[in-house]
């Protein structure tokens, strides 16, 4: 419970990238390189640079790209609808460990029947990194959680406010693009995310004591 994933927002140079990432990553249980226009030489770069900085390789998820997480010996790949299907990617490498996004409970429930290890759905609250579309919000997230066996993790306008709405609803945790990549200082961000999901974790890990 109260997991915390970031999301890069492919916006950001390598250098941009290494300069947030090596500050956070002590803040977060899972970093997602999330670099549609880079080509696997510039992301295994990036990737190369990251783990020699001290970036644990635990932490780090590559959407998309199973080849690049493979080569570079990431924990996982966030696997999305016009990637490889979750059950190739399990048959082929079944030690890495591997989320799908998800938009629906048919998703899901496929997602978890092809072995995923936990589904991102969203998004739950409007997000200018979805223009226009309606927000799916927390009764349909509750819905999906309440249906399906694999942990799910909250996506999409997901602030320090609406945090508590998510964890409640029984999601894993949250995964936060904007909210801290864009942020005016990237590090304070994820610190307020890490302290809200602490007090949370204490505050239920104590009710069930
Ligand atoms: C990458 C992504 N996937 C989504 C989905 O619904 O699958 S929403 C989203 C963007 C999330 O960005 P922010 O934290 O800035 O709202």
């Amino acid at each position: 419970m109260g997991e915390f994933h970031v999301i890069s927002t492919g916006q950001q140079s390598n250098e941009q990238l290494i300069e947030i990432i090596t500050h956070i990553h002590s803040y977060v249980d899972a970093i997602h390189l999330r670099e549609k226009k880079k080509t696997a030489k510039e992301l295994t770069e990036l990737l190369s640079v990251l783990i020699t900085k001290g970036v644990p390789v635990e932490k780090l998820i590559i959407n998309d790209r199973v080849d690049v997480a493979v080569v570079c010996g990431a924990a996982g790949v966030q696997l999305a609808y016009h990637s490889l299907n979750v059950k190739t990617v399990k048959e082929h490498f079944p030690s890495l460990h591997v989320g799908c996004s998800v938009h629906s409970l048919e998703e899901a429930q496929e997602a978890e029947r092809d072995g995923a290890d936990y589904c991102l759905y969203g998004h739950i609250f409007s997000t200018d990194c979805k223009p226009g579309l309606t927000p799916r919000g927390i009764s349909e997230l509750e819905k999906i959680i309440k249906q399906t066996r694999i942990p799910v993790v909250a996506i999409g306008g997901i602030k320090p406010d609406n945090v508590e709405y998510v964890l409640q609803a029984g999601a894993k945790g949250i995964a936060v693009m904007s909210g801290v990549f864009l942020a005016d200082n990237p590090v304070a961000a994820a610190r307020t995310y890490a302290s809200i999901l602490r007090n949370w974790r204490g505050k239920h890990e104590s009710q069930r004591l």
